[in-house]
């Protein structure tokens, strides 16, 4: 306006002059300007806001700190404080001119070419290019001040929806991702900021990512798999479901002494037995007998042809401890269902996987049947194969006649007789035993089992005769298979360590299995009649009398601490495992050197009656220590053995179970002691939680103060030990592997 009445003014006094008017010109201008610009200063923005305006990184910052996604955000935030100066609902100039402020700055994509330099750091904001278009056509704009004022409330509402819209978006693109966020967010402010210097932009860049990084960093972690993480969590075990016959078996109780049950309360047997029983001290039968010897009774009292109800009987599989009696189980009732017997055929076959084994087993079945007419036996090798045919068969004018009742074998020569000892016939098989079954299952290589039940089934030469007693496998029962009389095939299947492993256990064909076991768990005490839930946990159980200790030591104090037992504690029938019979040889042989201790050894080295005759020499107490390989680590029963000591720790548990099972038999108490380095003090079977379960493996207390003495006599005595180990390796080499112990 002012302009306008000057240029009007210089118009109508031509005659003034040129310098005057110049003079004047410029002076009412540059009042003009002022005017206009300490106007827009007082009402526009408040001082703080304009100083904090001048900086894009000092906003930014607000922004951020202020928790604000955006400037949008910011602005809403700026008019709800100027609602509040000004009173809820009023809209003054200020909160216009804020507005207008802030569309300026939305529009500050414009270059800013030719900004007045004093003015840079509000021409950073934006605010300036506005301004100075105002001066350039200053009339123009104090005319349509109120359409502009007009116009930029519209723009500023488009800019609010604009802006809420961005919003929505933005926290949208939040949820779904938190660093697209941040990059969504910095884009954004770096577009805003494009008019700012490169400078500016960048510690903008640096303060706006900065504690945004560090905001994600303690978000909550997130779902998704970091790959090369170590995210551990603790894995659900898995339970593996069994069969029903596996899962819900009958249970066995563990302890013997508390559980014994007279012989004449077991309904069914037969006087001879009982009378046999009572003459080799058996009052009463342990509780796998009490469980077993009536379950197979039952399924024989219908006689050889059919089962109970002329259905195939089910088979049989018991675990039970170590020395809890497993073999008069089978004895006693095999022994009875065969006392009646008319014609000698082999109704009976007992497979073991060791030769002392089967002896030990044809023993317990010649003792009950003793006077009965019933022929045992024994098929390991021990004899020739000539001799063995001899006892088997026997050739008479009809044909072949069978010379035994009951077979007691090893597999490989039970699959040589089958195969090559004409009239041999396992037709009439009614009881197929096999002790030490899971043991048995890890030989099946050899395919015994497959053979053995071919030639169960094997169809008869004269079939024509006898027709009506041709045997069929066991299959689906239907009115055909039970229509003619068969004889039935029944598996009995015995160890201290059976397996539950359903897919083993199908290599042995069973038919309707029931199991009985003395895995169970401790917290409620199997009464009679009823079942207590199995523990899944547990796999095997050790006796009840056996105490076992680890005794910690170095490879060099091994035998020492051997000899400290047999010196100091003055243990007797002593039973020593190794893992090889190269260690058990070196060992006997140092223990022998050092004197004081009646040794002996026992592997595979040993010829069969030298193994025999060490056994029994054992026995009968002549030998104090028996250093042996695993070959007597199972089943064997050697009365009166007070103390295992494993000086090589098994490697399996199955293994320490067995080896420490030769002591503490039939409800009698024991020790077992396992040598173990450091290594192996948490890995060991002797440590192993499976034979903790049931009792705590305490360490031992030897005392180290006496090995000194032991030390120094050991060392004596290898004065002479060279010798000895010089004429040892003639046979077998690295016996100076014995002179590093010390
Ligand atoms: N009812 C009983 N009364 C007294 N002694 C028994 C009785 N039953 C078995 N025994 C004795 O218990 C000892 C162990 O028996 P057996 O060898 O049958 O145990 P096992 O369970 O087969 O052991 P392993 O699993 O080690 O083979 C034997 O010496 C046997 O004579």
């Amino acid at each position: 306006m002012a302009l306008f009445r000057i240029n009007r003014y210089l118009g109508g006094e031509e005659d003034a002059t040129e310098d005057r008017s110049q003079a004047l010109l410029e002076r009412l201008r540059e009042q003009a300007r002022a005017r206009q610009l300490k106007k827009q200063q007082q009402v526009l923005l408040p001082s703080d806001e304009l100083k904090q305006k001048k900086t894009g990184n000092e906003l930014h910052q607000k922004l951020k700190h202020s928790g604000f996604d955006s400037e949008n955000e910011y602005q809403r935030e700026a008019k709800k404080r100027k609602r509040g100066h000004s009173g809820e609902g009023s809209c003054g100039e200020g909160e216009k001119k804020l507005r207008k402020n802030h569309q300026v700055s939305s529009d500050s994509e414009k270059p800013l070419a030719g900004a007045d330099s004093g003015l840079a750091g509000e021409a950073a904001n934006g605010y300036i290019p506005a301004k100075k278009k105002k001066n350039e056509n200053g009339k123009k704009s104090s005319l349509s001040q109120k359409k502009i004022e007009a116009d930029l409330d519209e723009n500023n509402r488009q800019q609010e929806n604009k802006s809420n819209l961005k919003r929505d978006k933005a926290k949208r693109k939040k949820e779904r991702d938190i660093s697209t966020e941040v990059e969504t967010n910095g884009a954004e402010i770096a577009e805003k900021d494009r008019s700012e210097e490169v400078k500016g932009n960048q510690s903008t860049k640096e303060k706006v990512c900065i504690p945004t990084l560090n905001e994600k960093a303690t978000l909550p972690p997130s779902s998704s798999l970091v790959l090369g993480g170590s995210d551990r969590r603790a894995v659900q075990k898995v339970q593996p479901i069994l069969p029903q016959w596996l899962a819900q078996p009958k249970l066995v109780h563990k302890r013997i002494k508390e559980n014994l049950v007279p012989i004449q309360d077991v309904a069914g047997i037969h006087p001879k037995l009982l009378k046999k029983l009572q003459m080799n001290g058996i009052e009463s039968f342990f509780p796998v007998q009490g469980e077993v010897i009536p379950a197979i009774l039952e399924n024989a009292s219908s006689g050889f042809l059919v089962g109970r109800g002329g259905y195939q009987p089910s088979d049989i599989c018991v675990s039970a401890p170590t020395g809890s009696g497993k073999t008069l189980s089978f004895v006693i009732p095999v022994v009875q269902a065969l006392l009646e017997r008319v014609v000698c055929q082999v109704r009976a076959l007992a497979v073991l996987p060791t030769k002392e084994l089967a002896q030990q087993v044809s023993k317990v079945f010649n003792i009950y049947t003793d006077g009965t007419g019933l022929k045992v036996v024994l098929v390991t090798g021990q004899k020739s194969f000539g001799k063995e045919q001899e006892t088997l068969v026997q050739r008479t004018v009809m044909g072949y006649c069978s010379l035994a009742d009951i077979i007691v074998a090893t597999p490989g020569r039970l699959v040589d007789h089958i195969d090559q000892t004409p009239g041999f016939s396992l037709r009439q098989l009614r009881f197929l035993i096999i002790d030490e079954a899971d043991r048995m299952i890890d030989d099946m290589h050899q395919n015994w089992l497959h053979q053995v039940v071919k030639a169960v089934f094997r169809a008869e030469e004269d079939s024509g005769t006898n027709m009506l007693f041709q045997r069929t496998e066991p299959g689906p029962v239907t009115a055909a298979s039970t229509c003619c009389p068969q004889i039935p095939l029944q598996k009995l299947l015995f160890s201290a360590t059976l397996t539950r492993n359903p897919e083993k256990l199908q290599q042995l064909g069973l038919y309707q299995p029931r199991l009985f076991t003395s895995v169970y768990s401790e917290k409620r005490a199997v009464t009679a009649g009823t079942e207590t839930e199995q523990d899944a946990e547990k796999k095997y159980t050790l006796p009840e009398g056996l105490s076992q200790y680890y005794v910690p030591c170095n490879l060099n104090s091994k035998p020492l601490f051997l000899l400290y037992f047999m010196l100091r504690m003055k243990f007797t029938r002593v039973l020593c495992f190794t893992n090889s019979k190269q260690t058990s040889h070196r060992l006997f042989l140092l223990i022998r050197a050092f004197g004081g201790v009646n040794v002996a050894e026992f592997s595979s080295w040993l010829t069969p009656s030298e193994r025999q005759r060490t056994l029994k020499e054992f026995e009968q107490g002549k030998i104090q220590l028996l250093i042996s390989t695993d070959a007597t680590a199972r089943g064997i029963d050697i009365k009166g053995v007070k103390c295992v000591i494993n000086y090589d720790a098994p490697q399996f548990i199955r293994t320490y179970i067995h080896r420490v099972g030769r002591t503490a038999r039939a409800g009698k108490v024991g020790l077992a002691f396992t040598m173990l380095l450091k290594v192996q003090v948490s890995h060991s079977p002797g440590s192993n939680s499976e034979v903790k379960h049931s009792r705590v493996v305490r360490r031992s207390g030897v005392n180290v103060i006496f090995l000194h003495p032991v030390t120094c006599s050991l060392v004596l005595c290898t004065g002479a030990f060279p010798s000895v180990v010089s004429v040892q390796r003639i046979f077998h080499r690295d016996y100076l592997i014995t002179l590093h112990w010390l």
